[in-house]
């Protein structure tokens, strides 16, 4: 049926994330704003399977998500193809709200900034989860990776209801269940493959941001 979304599609699967982020990086390290986006896109199948105490957050990442895909599909599309070739764009044309929220309050640079500081909180996270024994509690993961990376940019009330929605995530086996990946030994290793990725891209975007003084877009 014509723009229906089968199961299977909603389905989260590691493999596939895990795929995306290979595509992410060109060979001269610019990242591909497509690719990244769709990265994303995976991840928040694995949070709509969570329940719906994680939709305020899945509803946040689908709009910074959309904000992208809408500049990547638009007549100015040629120009978002990488994040460096975005960031020059919208520089160039002034089109990046520096300082204070003002007349581009939904430009690509801060919007991706958004995903990029939840990027950080991924790659620890999964660290984590990587490393973790049998009885760790997700919760307490999760937490801790939140504490040293997005925290610090969310007011008091987002910490609040991000704590809370932690506390009821899956134990670590129902969570590797969720995973999607057959056989489930190979979760761990297939973590060890993804984050390296994901902490290229994480890195090569930081660099770009710190260069350009992008790190704190209002
Ligand atoms: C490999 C499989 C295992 C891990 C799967 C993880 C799946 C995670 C999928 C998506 C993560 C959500 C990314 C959230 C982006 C948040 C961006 C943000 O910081 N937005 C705030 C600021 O935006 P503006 O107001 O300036 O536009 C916004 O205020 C935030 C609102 C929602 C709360 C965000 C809390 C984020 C918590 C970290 C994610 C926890 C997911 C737990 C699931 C394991």
């Amino acid at each position: 049926m014509a723009g229906s979304v089968t199961a299977e599609e909603q389905k989260f699967c590691l493999k596939e994330v895990l795929d995306t982020f290979k595509l992410c990086l060109t060979e001269n390290k610019e990242v591909y704003l497509e690719h990244y986006v769709a990265g994303w896109r995976g991840l928040v199948k694995f949070l709509n399977s969570l329940g719906s105490i994680f939709g305020f957050i899945s509803k946040d990442a689908v709009n910074k998500i959309q904000i992208l895909v809408t500049y990547l599909n638009g007549e100015n599309g040629s120009q978002y193809v990488t994040v460096q070739s975005m960031v020059k764009y919208e520089l160039d044309n002034e089109l990046v709200d520096i300082t204070r929220r003002g007349s581009h309050p939904e430009s690509g640079c801060r919007t991706l900034l958004r995903l990029h500081r939840a990027l950080r909180w991924l790659e620890l996270f999964l660290e984590r989860l990587r490393t973790s024994s049998e009885d760790s509690k997700t919760s307490v993961m999760c937490a801790e990776a939140y504490n040293e990376s997005l925290a610090k940019h969310h007011p008091w009330v987002i910490r609040k209801a991000a704590g809370m929605a932690f506390c009821v995530l899956p134990g670590r086996p129902a969570f590797f269940e969720v995973m999607n990946v057959s056989p489930p030994e190979q979760v761990v290793p297939m973590l060890g493959e993804a984050i390296p990725l994901i902490s290229e891209v994480y890195q090569v975007t930081e660099g770009l941001y710190a260069q350009h003084n992008l790190l704190d877009l209002p």
